[in-house]
């Protein structure tokens, strides 16, 4: 049995130059399986809106509900950081914000919360780092807020916005957080927001310099309902079964196999 991860321990992989493997998980058994694959970090997302309750995207979840599957993903977890998601307009004010992540860690137990967002977002993010709660921030293809941009669209690719998202990402570490999500960006963007901060950037469809790579869990074995995104690959195909599949990602993550020019913008 390893020894539990830590959040600094996550933070001396990126000085290591050690990839950080991260799946979502929205159950125990789901969240067993990673952790026992060797998976470094398990994000209860608010995906779970889209592959779990059938919605057309991720704004109509709850913290109520983020708070019941992040505690079932919780008792499956020996390892791996767990971090859960805001959900949509759980975070609009300080207290709020201070609010909602006291229920996902008091109720649930996560160690991390994550929160979309850049500038708008600083003082929510000071808030919660001024009371010891770590955070990870999360740039690019923000799922919400899909209707002002139209779309699950790629992000920063004219040389304004990306400017404007490298400069997010060093407010946002600057604010005390201490992980970066990069969702959907070009991936010569992610190299250069990467090499930029000292905290560990997680990539989805943000290509191989990110520090670590995440996949929504139903992607990842081929079971997503309806359209798979581009960035992520069937890991179950050619597997052996489930474990097999979450091994396989977490090899190809950490040797820097995934993601491929063929899952990157
Ligand atoms: N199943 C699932 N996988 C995800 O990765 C995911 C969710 N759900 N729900 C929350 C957000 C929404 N995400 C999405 C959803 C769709 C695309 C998508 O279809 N993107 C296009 C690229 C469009 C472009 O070229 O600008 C694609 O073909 O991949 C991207 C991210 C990522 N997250
Ligand atoms: C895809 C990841 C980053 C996420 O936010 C989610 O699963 O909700
Ligand atoms: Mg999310």
């Amino acid at each position: 049995m390893d020894k539990p991860l830590t959040i600094p321990a996550l933070l001396a992989m990126k000085a290591r130059g050690e990839k950080i493997a991260t799946l979502t998980a929205y159950d125990a058994a789901f969240a067993a399986v990673m952790d026992a694959a060797g998976v470094d970090l398990i994000l209860v997302g608010d995906s779970l809106g889209m592959v779990v309750q059938g919605h057309s995207g991720t704004l109509p979840v709850t913290l109520d509900q983020m708070v019941y599957h992040a505690a079932c993903a919780a008792r499956g977890v020996r390892r791996a950081v767990l971090a859960a998601d805001l959900p949509f307009m759980s975070y609009a004010s300080i207290g709020q914000a201070l609010d909602s992540a006291a229920r996902l860690v008091r109720e649930a137990g996560v160690q991390m919360v994550k929160l979309e967002g850049g500038r708008k977002r600083l003082e929510v993010v000071r808030a919660l780092a001024g009371e010891d709660i770590p955070v990870c921030a999360h740039l690019g293809l923000l799922p919400q807020s899909v209707h002002k941009l139209g779309g699950y669209l790629v992000q920063g690719r004219d040389e304004r916005a990306a400017q404007t998202l490298l400069e997010d990402a060093i407010l946002l570490q600057e604010a005390g957080a201490n992980l970066l999500v990069l969702e959907c960006i070009p991936a010569a963007l992610a190299g250069e927001i990467t090499a930029a901060l000292s905290i560990p950037t997680i990539g989805i469809g943000a290509g191989p310099a990110c520090d670590g790579q995440i996949l929504v869990c139903y992607d990842m074995l081929g079971i997503t309902p309806g359209h798979r995104p581009k960035f992520s690959k069937d890991f179950l195909a050619g597997a052996d079964g489930v474990a097999g599949a979450v091994r396989c990602y977490v090899a190809e993550v950490r040797e820097g196999r995934f993601p491929g020019p063929e899952h990157s913008f």
